[in-house]
């Protein structure tokens, strides 16, 4: 049985957990969903998934809470599995490209990256992708960017392989060996779609 944690110091946790048990639900994986607030509670995990939410109170709670160090050490043992989406996004990068007095980041994904690449709230967007070329089958999929950060640079181009690109060339979705995903988007604000949780669990998890 595999486990898989769900970062919640901050951020939009609950609905990772929710997306994950609906797959485990419809497909009967052999996965248990748990939230990771603790040291305890990341030492049972296999993988962990580092919401959006906003990556300066992210990064503060874990340094508050003692959390940090064993965070860093988790995500960078290559035989766990790591997804960060938009806010987790920026945690586990290299680099910030700005406010980077701001987070301290667990420096995992070997890229620069940039907050809020696409401006403020208001210009916070639903753009419906094509994500076939990786999830097969996966032509329209409503990805969500709200105050989304971008993959400005990548410093690793053997490690990072770009996974999405917008049509104004900026990168959105990428991983790094097998085991590492980053998005800046919200698929667990996709209308009850599913399919992107589905395929980091077969893809990265239950490999
Ligand atoms: N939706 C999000 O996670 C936004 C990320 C936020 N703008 C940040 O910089 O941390």
């Amino acid at each position: 049985m595999k486990c898989v944690g769900v970062l919640a110091l901050q951020g939009a946790f609950a609905e990772h957990v929710e997306y994950f048990e609906k797959c485990v639900a419809d497909h009967g994986y052999e996965a248990k969903i748990v939230t990771v607030r603790t040291p305890e509670e990341l030492a049972q995990c296999d993988a962990l998934v580092l919401p959006g939410g906003e990556s300066t109170s992210m990064s503060l709670i874990a340094q508050r809470t003692g959390m940090f160090a064993h965070l860093r050490k988790f995500v960078h043992d290559p035989t766990k599995a790591v997804w960060g989406t938009c806010a987790g996004l920026i945690y586990i990068s290299q680099e910030l490209a700005n406010e980077r007095e701001l987070v301290q980041p667990l420096e995992l994904l070997k890229v620069r990256v940039k907050r809020n690449a696409f401006g403020r709230q208001a210009q916070s967007f639903v753009q419906n992708c094509n994500f076939s070329e990786f999830i097969p089958g996966c032509h329209d999929f409503p990805a969500v960017f709200i105050r989304a950060p971008v993959i400005e640079h990548i410093f690793d181009t053997e490690a990072v392989k770009p996974l999405f690109t917008l049509e104004n060339g900026l990168i959105v979705a990428a991983s790094q060996g097998d085991n590492i995903l980053a998005t800046s988007f919200h698929p667990e604000l996709a209308e009850n779609d599913s399919r992107f949780h589905d395929w980091f669990l077969r893809q990265f998890v239950l490999k």
